[in-house]
């Protein structure tokens, strides 16, 4: 299974919920977090950021491995309702990370401090 294939899935079936667009926020969780706007999906982003941190704690201590992968799902479920609202999809993260493959952090934060030094004329 292709982690893109099932990522542009999901994407067209959240678009397919957006107001407008025939989404029925009775018959769909999608349809009503997007129906209720951002402070809905924000929020739940939010949340399940802090799920995942939680998550990720209790494996460090032996906990389940397979509870931070659900967590970890419902923060990207929600983040990519978030894309839909702003007219944004997986394929524009996937194109942001390849634009940034090979450059390592460490280079990249260098180089913004030096520019960020040149622009202040030091
Ligand atoms: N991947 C998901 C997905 N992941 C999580 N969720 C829902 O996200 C909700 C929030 O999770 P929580 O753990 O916070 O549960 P909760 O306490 O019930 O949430 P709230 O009451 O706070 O909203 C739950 O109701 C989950 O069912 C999802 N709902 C839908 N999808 C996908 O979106 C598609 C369209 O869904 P509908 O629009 O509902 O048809 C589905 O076919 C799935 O592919």
């Amino acid at each position: 299974m292709s982690t893109g294939d099932v990522l542009d899935r999901l994407a067209a079936v959240i678009d397919s919920r957006r107001p407008g667009s025939g989404g029925d926020p009775e018959a769909s969780y999608v349809a009503r977090l997007l129906h209720k706007g951002p402070d809905a999906f924000l929020k739940k982003i939010g949340e399940e950021a802090t799920e995942v941190v939680l998550a990720a704690k209790d494996a460090d201590h032996g906990g389940d491995r397979q509870k931070l992968v659900n967590e970890v799902a419902d923060l990207w479920f929600h983040s990519m309702v978030a894309l839909s609202h702003y007219g944004l999809a997986p394929r524009d993260v996937a194109a942001e990370l390849a634009r940034r493959e090979g450059t390592s952090g460490i280079e990249e934060k260098a180089l913004r401090k030096a520019q960020r030094r040149e622009a202040a004329g030091d």
